[in-house]
């Protein structure tokens, strides 16, 4: 049954994964191929039950606003232009935001492979750690403040007008750093998704959206107690990681007793990443179009869609 509230329509699994028909189409051999050597623990089922008939609705309104673009310059006697249709994907740090998105591209390039999708997250306008370092707020990455929003903005603008090239700062979790002159390049495509803890936030000096550039956005939600166990789960997959490799900044803790680094882990869960959720990141759930909603092993069990 379909449950609402004033603001979202809620969708269990079993209902969400009956929608639209064409929706029910089932996994290609290639699709199971590409999700697998994504992340070989997604399943499958989820796949096909939550991310498939979503993929379908959001193709619906690609299309929709392509339709829009094209009326709107028709009117206004302007050329055609083509202008990238964007996604925002929000929720907490380690919540899997980058798989959701890259599932999405996934499904996206297979179902539709005549559009140009492509990807990125704003943890690449982190102020590098030198600068966070000299601005005293090492220990506040991820909040709104060690962001450079106005080039996050800058680039967004860049993108709506349809600019080619346009270079992206690259962020590694292996080196906790931005990479030093290295850059992601976004070439006008049709479809751009943009990942990040604060992509539906209101930056602090500027009076405008990084939403407002977006054409629908998802937020990934779970319990925060599940958010932990996954962020310490990831911990522990970039401690194994790093075991070898000293250049590595998980290096230092991977010759630690397991136990002493994973508790330097849940210190840094609870000071640091649960803090910026509580504050900064749920209090924008309510912008997203839709939320999905996860629980253990990473299932989903709700789709909410906005009503409006
Ligand atoms: N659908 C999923 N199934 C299994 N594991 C997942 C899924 N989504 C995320 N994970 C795991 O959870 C952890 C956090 O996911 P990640 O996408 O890195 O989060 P975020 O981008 O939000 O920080 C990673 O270890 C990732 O492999
Ligand atoms: C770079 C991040 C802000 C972004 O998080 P992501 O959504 O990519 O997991 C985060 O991973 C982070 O480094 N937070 C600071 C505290 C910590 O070490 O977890």
């Amino acid at each position: 049954m379909v449950e609402e509230d004033r603001s979202y329509y809620r969708f269990f699994k079993d209902d969400w994964k009956k929608l639209a028909p064409e929706a029910k189409l089932p996994l290609s051999g290639q699709q199971l191929k590409a999700i697998k050597s994504l992340n070989d623990r997604i399943s499958l089922q989820d796949v096909q039950d939550i991310y498939v008939p979503l993929v379908h609705l959001l193709i619906k309104k690609f299309r929709s606003f392509q339709e829009w673009q094209a009326t709107k310059t028709d009117f206004l006697s302007l050329p055609e232009k083509r202008v990238p249709f964007v996604i925002g994907i929000s929720g907490s740090v380690a919540v899997g935001k980058s798989t959701t998105a890259r599932l999405l591209q996934v499904l996206l390039t297979n179902f539709f492979p005549d559009l140009k999708s492509q990807l990125i997250t704003t943890d690449g306008f982190l102020y590098s750690n030198t600068e966070l370092e000299k601005r005293g707020i090492l220990d506040r990455k991820g909040f709104p403040e060690s962001y450079d929003m106005a080039s996050l903005l800058s680039f967004m603008g860049s993108v709506k007008n349809g600019q080619e090239k346009i270079q992206v700062p690259l962020y590694s979790h292996q080196s906790y750093d931005i990479v030093p002159d290295q850059y992601e390049s976004i070439n006008n495509p049709d479809i751009l998704i943009v990942e990040g803890i604060n992509v539906l936030q209101l930056p602090s000096n500027q009076n405008i959206y990084i939403s407002d550039f977006f054409d629908w956005s998802v937020y990934v939600d779970a319990n925060p107690e599940l958010i932990e166990k996954w962020f310490l789960e990831r911990f522990g997959i970039l401690l194994d990681t790093a075991f070898h490799n000293p250049d590595d900044y998980y290096y230092e803790y991977a010759q630690w007793p397991r136990e002493k680094a994973f508790a330097e882990a849940k210190r840094v869960w609870e000071t640091v990443d649960l803090p910026n959720l509580n504050e900064f990141i749920l209090p924008t759930r309510s912008r997203a179009n839709v939320i999905l909603h996860k629980v253990e092993h990473h299932a989903m069990d709700m789709v909410y869609l906005r009503k409006y």
